[in-house]
C-alpha cells in the first residue's frame, strides 16, 4: 500500500533526536522517542514530550499507541490508547505514559516509548430517531452472553 504523506516540524527541543520510524520493514508503528528525561513513580503519569508536530492529510487520524515491551517489563503504558492524534492538530505530539508497575521507571531522552499508526477516519451523521429497530441481543451487553 502507497504510504500516506504527513508533513513534520522538529521543534527546537527535538533537535539531534531522530524522526519517528519504523524499526522493520514490516513493522505496523513508527518508534517515537522521548524528548526529556523524566521519571515516572509509580501510579504517576506525565505527557511526554517528543520535540515534533505533524500535519495529517484530512481523513485520517494517528493514533499513539503504547510498546508492548515497556508495559509487560515495567508495566508503562499509554494511559489513553490508542490516543488520538485529530489531522487539524498541530501542537507538539505527546505521549500520556502512566507507570502502572510497582517500581520508579526512568525515562532518558531519546528512549523509545510509543508507535505512532496512521489510520483512516470515517464520519458519521446522526438521524435521530425516536425507535431503533428490534435484534435478538436487545440491550443485552457486558458479559450478557456468558463468559
Ligand atoms: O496521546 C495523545 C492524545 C492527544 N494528543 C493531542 C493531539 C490531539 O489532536 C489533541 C486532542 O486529543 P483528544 O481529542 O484525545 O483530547 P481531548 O481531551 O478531547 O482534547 P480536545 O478538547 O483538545 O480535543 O491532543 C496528543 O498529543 N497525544
Ligand atoms: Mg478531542
Amino acid at each position: 500500500m502507497t504510504p500516506i504523506r504527513i508533513a513534520i516540524r522538529r521543534l527546537s527541543h527535538g533537535d539531534g533526536l531522530p524522526l519517528p520510524a519504523y524499526a522493520t520493514d514490516g513493522a505496523a508503528g513508527m518508534d517515537v522517542v522521548a524528548a526529556e528525561d523524566i521519571a515516572l513513580a509509580p501510579g504517576a503519569r506525565h505527557a511526554v514530550a517528543t520535540g515534533f508536530a505533524i500535519a495529517i492529510p484530512a481523513g485520517y487520524e494517528v493514533q499513539v499507541r503504547p510498546r508492548s515491551g515497556l508495559a509487560l517489563k515495567h508495566g508503562v503504558t499509554c494511559l489513553n490508547t490508542p490516543g488520538t492524534i485529530d489531522s487539524d492538530y498541530r501542537g507538539e505530539v505527546k505521549v500520556i505514559l502512566a507507570n502502572l508497575g510497582d517500581a520508579p521507571f526512568a525515562i532518558a531522552r531519546g528512549d523509545r516509548i510509543a508507535q505512532l499508526v496512521p489510520a483512516p477516519v470515517q464520519h458519521a451523521t446522526l438521524d435521530e430517531v425516536t425507535a431503533l429497530d428490534d435484534t435478538a441481543r436487545g440491550a443485552g451487553g457486558f458479559g450478557s452472553t456468558g463468559r
